[in-house]
């Protein structure tokens, strides 16, 4: 279900504002001016200009409802008319009805959008001039799903040129029109759900009656449009009669509401953190800071994680004799829910089990001596300090961690686990987890990206960033090449391989990613997959989470940002390098990318490359103490 009520609009004349508004609908869409401008300025001299609405052409004044009204800009101006003077007036024309909508107090106007993509880059010109002479006022142009044109994202690739040629501007905004006959590919469907839609605009002519003669919406636009639903966008309706009294007009507000509230719930990390969607977080740094109370207490609301740990150490204990006693260490113990999920594998394995649970962050230690007094009747052996500094004097057969980071390793579960897999029983010690892998795909998503930008910071580029990702496209291909291995890590780690400064624990990986429809890179989507204990796992990559760990929401994906968004043709090839470093006191990621054109002959021509993104983790890097 969507996560807010929706919000419903018809188009209207001034005058039945109030009517339109009684009869259930949330805003509307009211002309500025009348068609006496339209004829006035076909009468005009080449040399004149349009000066000052009379007072016929003005279709709209300040009202009472100012606040529930969209202005609706002339339909009949050209700003990319392949005729100068008509494009020049039609500039004209279009600075005066936004100065006026401004001058009502109105928040955003609905503008036409190009149709020649001959003339885009004036288009894009004018509406710059447009948004650089207003500040309060956004700028909605509707443009339609799909054109008609032969290439399908035609429409999307003009949309495209006017942004970037604005260079994302926030008061630029889409009204997507579904046409009634329409009949996207999934691929432009998915494309336009990542662009700033802030309304859905239809013809009331889409609307066909149902056997009760009831105005309903066909099944193909049905099911698109609940996919935009998801973005919460207003809903415009247009072409429709403007009615002289209430119940004169069809009932589509309560048709269009009746959509929201049927659509099926929304995915469950989405009830836990919708509030958090495409919300840009700094990745934690358990290692080197002391988390908070909160942190843990959100992390203790997934199940799902917990669930498969249990499992894991349930199974790994009944792979033990059932009459010896298995000394369980959870390193990293936080307020102790992987102990309560020790104890009870220890009662259902039938297994007698000693538990040490140790923790570095001084505050949650405090939890864990209470827990041990109140929950656990003095049984745990709690440990205070770094794992990498625990010399117990005896070996465990069980380590259980959870160091895991939204990319696997990023919060230094490697370097830690390196440290203490010293106390593990070197012949029969169990490591939960035993192995986890990062995956990558690269992504278009000109929401992320601004949210990057305008963070204002200089390193803003040089980070990644711990996302529940919504308004984002893939752009490689929906096959099993999606996703693409990075790096893995295995526990124990072979010691043989454990160098000085941690050199052991530098990655350099290259993914290629092919793009088969043009696009705009904006960054990549950093997920991982871990194995906790044979076939136990946990997975936050979309083609495996399903499989392995459904529903658990306890890490969102990474956004890794290329600092300047990279046009992508189609049919091209993307490549991303990206390194894990370390000097032994830190560890950071750098990234780079390069598209080439794929020919038909299958040779590769160059077309262009990012920078090398962290450097020197000048930017962002993560403490190893
Ligand atoms: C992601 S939290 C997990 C907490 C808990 N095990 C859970 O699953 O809810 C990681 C915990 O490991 C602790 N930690 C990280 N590095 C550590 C180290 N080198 N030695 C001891 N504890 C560490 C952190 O303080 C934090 O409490």
């Amino acid at each position: 279900m969507a996560s807010k009520a929706p919000t419903i609009g018809i188009f209207s004349s001034k005058e039945a504002i109030y009517l339109s508004l009684q009869e259930g609908y949330d805003f509307v869409g009211v002309r500025l001016s009348t068609d006496a401008l339209k004829q006035r300025v076909e009468s005009l001299e080449p040399f004149e200009r349009v000066q000052e609405f009379l007072d016929s052409e003005i279709a709209y004044h300040p009202e009472e409802h100012v606040n529930k009204v969209i202005g609706l800009t002339s339909e009949w101006i050209e700003l990319d008319s392949n005729d100068a003077l008509i494009a020049q007036r039609s500039e004209e024309i279009l600075m005066k009805e936004v100065s006026f909508a401004s001058y009502c107090g109105l928040s955003s106007v609905l503008c036409n959008g190009p149709k020649n993509s001959d003339n885009i880059m004036q288009y894009a010109r004018s509406i710059l001039t447009l948004l650089n002479s207003s500040f309060n006022i956004s700028l909605i142009i509707q443009l339609p799903i799909e054109n008609g044109h032969e290439d399908f994202f035609d429409s999307w690739k003009m949309w495209n040129t006017i942004r970037t040629s604005c260079d994302y501007n926030p008061r630029l905004q889409i009204a997507l029109e579904l046409p009634p006959s329409c009949s996207p590919p999934i691929e432009l469907v998915n494309r336009w759900y990542a662009e700033p839609i802030s309304m859905v605009s239809i013809s009331c002519m889409a609307f066909v009656p149902n056997p009760a003669g009831y105005p309903v919406l066909g099944r193909k636009l049905r099911a698109i449009f609940s996919l935009y639903i998801r973005l919460n966008p207003k809903v415009f309706l247009w072409d429709s009669n403007v009615p002289d009294k209430v119940g004169e007009s069809p009932d589509y507000s309560i048709y269009m509401k009746h959509l929201f509230d049927t659509q099926p719930p929304a995915p469950l990390v989405e009830e836990f953190a919708g509030g958090y969607k495409d919300y840009l977080q700094i990745p934690l740094q358990p290692l080197s800071h002391n988390l908070e109370n909160i942190t843990y207490e959100i992390f203790e609301r997934d199940p799902v994680k917990y669930a498969q740990y249990e499992q894991a150490i349930f199974t790994a204990l009944n792979d033990r004799e059932e009459s010896s006693v298995t000394r369980i260490a959870v390193v990293g113990a936080g307020r102790g829910p992987l102990v309560d999920c020790a104890l009870r594998a220890a009662i259902s394995s039938a297994r007698t089990v000693d538990i040490i649970a140790l923790e570095k962050n001084s505050n949650a230690f405090a939890m864990l001596l209470l827990r041990n007094r109140q929950d656990w009747a003095g049984k745990v052996t709690l440990v205070f300090g770094d794992m990498r500094e625990w010399n117990p004097g005896y070996k465990v057969d069980i380590l259980v961690s959870e160091l895991l980071g939204s990319m696997a390793d990023n919060e230094l579960s490697p370097e830690c686990l390196d440290g203490v897999q010293r106390v593990l029983n070197p012949v029969t010690g169990i490591s939960i987890p035993s192995s986890y892998t990062s995956y990558i795909t690269p992504i278009m998503s000109p929401k992320l990206w601004s949210e990057a930008r305008n963070l204002n910071d200089f390193f803003a580029f040089s980070r990644q960033y711990v996302v529940l990702m919504n308004s984002v496209d893939f752009l490689a291909p929906d096959d099993e090449f999606r996703f693409q291995p990075l790096w893995s890590f295995h526990h124990p780690n072979d010691e043989t391989r454990v160098y000085s400064k941690n050199q052991h624990n530098l990655r350099y990986a290259v993914a290629r990613f092919q793009a088969t429809n043009p696009g705009v890179l904006h960054g990549f989507a950093g997920y991982f997959e871990a194995t906790l204990y044979k076939n136990i796992s946990l997975s936050t990559l979309p083609t495996t989470m399903e499989e392995k760990s459904p529903d658990m929401f306890s890490w969102f994906p990474i956004y890794v940002p290329v600092e300047k968004p990279m046009y992508i043709p189609e049919n091209s090839q993307l490549e991303l390098h990206i390194w894990r470093m370390t000097d032994g006191m830190r560890v950071w990621l750098e990234w780079a990318a390069n598209t080439y054109l794929v020919l038909r002959n299958g040779s590769h021509i160059h077309l262009s490359s990012t920078q090398i993104h962290n450097a020197s983790g000048k930017g962002f890097s993560c403490l190893m103490h």
